[in-house]
């Protein structure tokens, strides 16, 4: 196919007679491009020719040197170029023919006299040619590609002395580059020949690309001097070894359909990046580690069984492409993401694209976030539980107010946390009961079924699972913990309050569901304290007591990275000092405490609220919401507080009789059928029953109206129920009944709102700021809540319910400030 352009750009013409020509002109003749020049008015096809026999090509005048590019960049080596697209006739005896040649020429380039002009590639392909002596008289031939012919002798190029690429695939040649070397012979393509041996290619220094495929070579040799190779390709050869390429600068490297065992010889090629070792019988991946740039590997066809091979490879930064196909290792389970999960950087596996989606699944599957691990948990236990004949969980149930109270007990093992729970229901006995989880884990000594765990078979616990009654379960070191519904209810079904402990991936799931516990993380920062105890328990290896230790970490960045995630911290170095503050808070929160003990609950943690922040109150007036007694269908709790002798009663201030009251009424309204819209509102849209997805998720007070609307209408018939006559200010205030802390209600409240201290009551000193209340519903705070929870949350944070924009632990405000290692 003729060119229509020359490389200086001018156009070409067919040439007639009759137009004058332009000297430099560039025509046609015969469909070949031609050029005039002043004294034969066409420049020849032979004028590519040496100017006169016996002058050695470089030696030839400058002024002849051809100025068209010399070298060649990597993009223009892979170029095709000047394709002889025309059906040739095959040369009967196998002699290229100055015709032939002719017909081949294309490309033509200026030389530095503007009175010649030169072709620079030739290509006669599948003309059965065996001699092509005829070559060697065009000496400014850049390009030669003579594939598909029969070629066995290449010294004829040894002329070519301006030779840059070389394409002499699909011949009969046994030697490799055996002609005398051109100055910068870079690309060359040899493959589909008959070579079996590599000879010394050091001359051929400026080689940047070789091509060897489909030879017969079983060594690789000879190539130590080529400092600038970047490519080889010895695909479908014999070899056996991979050696011979030590400090080459290669990029791209075939050995594919060989004879491989093992990757070998690769540490000085610093250089790689793309790698094909398909079609051989590799079974390791040793030997491919520490190629930084390495981004392309292909596997294809070898015998890798083993997963623990990825180790070598998934640590590459840059590889993007891996192919094992065909290979043992794609029979394991999971086998792709597997793959996906140690190397998250692949773009494509197996030669399949890889979706963003696989890798978040690759990921989930074998090392899952703690949220995702708990939102399992809770959809399991749900949908067991859906299975089962509806139930309902009356005494447990949240009330329009509040929720069901429950205080959780957060820590790693050795914590002491369940010495701290038992305790605790032991001394409060009327109000807390401890809610007994289920374990397959051996009793110690000194446990007892049912009291300090209920002990079962894995098969009993898996049955209980499939029966619905877990709310939550979580395996550690080989045994199962779970909280059942039927332990808090037989908790609840007393009128106490539910105390249980747990680890943090109870909390998470207990967080999907609609309880809202107080949740206290106990926590021994003294690591030599904690191992101490774990040692003397003596049901712990080594290294699950590591393992334990290090988990403690993680308590503490949960809770830096989630701000509210616990409502409070206590210090478990001293058990008895740990339970002394505990006690005291859980007076705050019955409304019993008598003033509090020099030092706060979170003495010592820095406190990183801002001086002037209006949700921190500046006095110590507001303690740990008091759960206000459930609930309006006379739960027993309620039936409790309202008998004289309960302490939770004594101490009452007017606020509290006031809301008491109110709360009376509106319960009594509801039993005797005057139903508010409300409760239709609860019944239809209450969100907090609803298992909740992964992700998203939502609360009350998150994005939808209904649910910022949900609060109000609640608030405003309660306290029209309870008082038509109370003011606006009086409604608000009982909007917030249900965060109501022990302590305003133990404060009087005047009538012109203004908080005054009851007499006679102990009260926290007023200069102890409690970081419990800094969420506890203070009057001030409501309209700052939804600003917040318009937000997305993960599923991890607390659960913002109608009281939760005000409830400790909803991560609405900064409650807790992040823990110090020193307490
Ligand atoms: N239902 C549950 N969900 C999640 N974790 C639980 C549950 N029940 C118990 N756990 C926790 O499982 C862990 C192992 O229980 P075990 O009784 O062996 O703990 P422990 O070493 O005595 O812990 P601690 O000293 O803190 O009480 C404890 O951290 C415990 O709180």
């Amino acid at each position: 196919m003729a060119n229509t352009e020359t490389g200086t750009g001018a156009k070409g013409r067919e040439w007639d007679t009759v137009s004058p020509v332009v000297d430099g002109e560039f025509v046609y003749i015969g469909g070949e491009p031609h050029i005039l020049n002043y004294d034969t008015n066409i420049l020849t096809l032979e004028d590519n020719r040496a100017p006169s026999v016996g002058v050695e090509a470089n030696e030839m005048p400058s002024n002849l040197q051809p100025v068209a590019p010399l070298s060649l960049s990597d993009s223009e080596l892979t170029e095709e170029e000047g394709d002889n697209e025309e059906d040739i006739e095959l040369s009967p005896d196998g002699i290229l023919d100055e015709e032939t040649i002719g017909r081949g020429l294309t490309n033509l380039g200026k030389s530095t006299d503007p009175a010649h002009q030169v072709y620079l590639h030739v290509s006669v392909t599948g003309y059965n040619l065996t001699d092509i002596t005829a070559l060697s008289k065009y000496i400014y031939l850049q390009k030669v590609e003579l594939p598909h012919n029969e070629i066995t002798d290449l010294s004829p190029l040894s002329s070519l002395d301006y030779l840059l690429i070389l394409d002499v695939s699909h011949n009969k040649l046994t030697k490799l580059l055996d002609f005398k070397p051109p100055k910068n012979l870079k690309d060359v393509n040899m493959s589909f020949n008959q070579i079996e041996e590599m000879s010394d290619s050091s001359a051929h220094h400026y080689l940047m690309k070789l091509n060897l495929d489909n030879n017969k070579i079983s060594q690789i040799s000879g190539l130590q001097s080529c400092h600038r190779l970047k490519y080889l390709s010895l695909a479908h050869n014999k070899i056996t070894k991979m050696e011979g390429i030590d400090n080459l600068p290669l990029q791209y490297l075939n050995l594919c359909h060989n004879q491989l065992r093992m990757v070998e010889n690769l540490e000085t090629l610093q250089k790689l990046g793309e790698l094909n070792l398909s079609g051989n019988h590799i079974r390791s991946l040793k030997g491919l580690e520490d190629h930084s740039l390495l981004e392309h590997i292909d596997l294809e066809g070898n015998e890798v069984i083993d997963i623990t091979e990825i180790r070598y490879i998934k640590d590459l930064g840059m590889l993007r492409n891996l192919n094992l196909l065909r290979n043992p290792i794609q029979e394991l389970p999971d086998y792709r993401l597997c793959i996906l999960y140690r190397i998250q950087s692949l773009v494509e596996l197996d030669r399949h694209r890889v979706e963003v989606e696989e890798k978040v699944a690759s990921v989930n599957m074998f090392n899952p976030p703690l949220e995702v691990i708990a939102a399992r948990d809770h959809i399991m236990h749900v949908v067991y539980n859906f299975l089962q004949p509806s139930r309902v969980w009356d005494s447990t149930l949240p009330s329009v107010e509040t929720p069901y109270p429950m205080l959780v007990l957060v820590g790693p093992q050795g914590s002491g946390k369940k010495d701290l729970a038992m305790k605790l229901v032991e001394e409060f006995s009327d109000y807390f009961g401890y809610g007994v989880s289920h374990t397959t884990r051996e009793p110690m000594p000194h446990e007892a079924s049912g009291k300090d765990y209920h002990f079962v078979t894995l098969d009993k616990f898996e049955m209980d699972i499939k029966m619905g009654q877990f709310i939550q379960t979580y395996e550690c070191h080989d045994n199962w913990y779970g909280l059942q519904m039927e332990s808090v209810e037989s908790v609840a079904r007393e009128g106490l309050a539910c105390v249980v402990h747990m680890e943090l991936e109870g909390v998470l799931t207990l967080k999907n569901t609609y309880f809202e516990p107080r949740y206290v993380l106990i926590l021994p920062l003294d690591k030599d304290v904690q191992e101490r105890r774990l040692l003397e328990r003596g049901m712990h290896k080594e290294a699950q007591i590591e393992h334990i230790l290090m988990k403690s970490e993680l308590y503490i960045s949960y809770n830096q990275n989630h701000p509210g995630f616990y409502d409070m911290m206590v210090n478990s170095d001293d058990i008895q000092e740990a339970y002394r503050r505990l006690r005291h808070l859980v007076m705050d929160y019955l409304g019993i405490g008598l003033s509090s003990p020099p030092g706060s609950e979170m003495e010592g943690i820095p406190d990183s609220r801002e001086p002037g922040d209006a949700t921190v109150p500046s006095q110590g007036t507001r303690t740990w919401s008091k759960p206000s007694i459930p609930d309006s269908s006379m739960s027993q709790v309620y039936q409790r507080a309202r008998t004289a002798p309960s302490p939770i009663m004594s101490g009452r201030g007017i606020v509290e009789e006031a809301s008491l009251k109110r709360r009376m009424s509106a319960a009594k309204e509801a039993v005797a059928g005057y139903v508010p819209p409300i409760y239709e509102q609860i019944l239809t849209q209450y969100p907090r029953t609803a298992p909740q997805s992964v992700e998203g998720q939502m609360g009350l007070g998150d994005h939808d109206n209904t649910h910022r609307a949900f609060s109000a209408p609640v608030v405003n018939k309660l306290t029209t129920a309870g008082s038509s006559s109370s003011s606006s200010s009086e409604r608000s205030e009982s909007s917030l009944s249900g965060l109501s802390s022990a302590s305003d209600m133990r404060q009087g409240a005047s009538p012109d709102g203004s908080i005054n201290e009851a007499k006679g009551l102990n009260l926290l000193p007023t200069d102890r700021v409690n970081p419990l209340e800094l969420l506890g519903g203070d009057k001030g705070h409501g309209q700052n809540s939804h600003t917040t929870y318009d937000q997305p949350r993960p599923p991890s944070e607390p659960r913002a319910g109608s009281q939760g924009s005000q409830r400790l632990g909803s991560a609405k405000h900064r409650v807790l400030p992040p823990i110090s290692p020193v307490l």
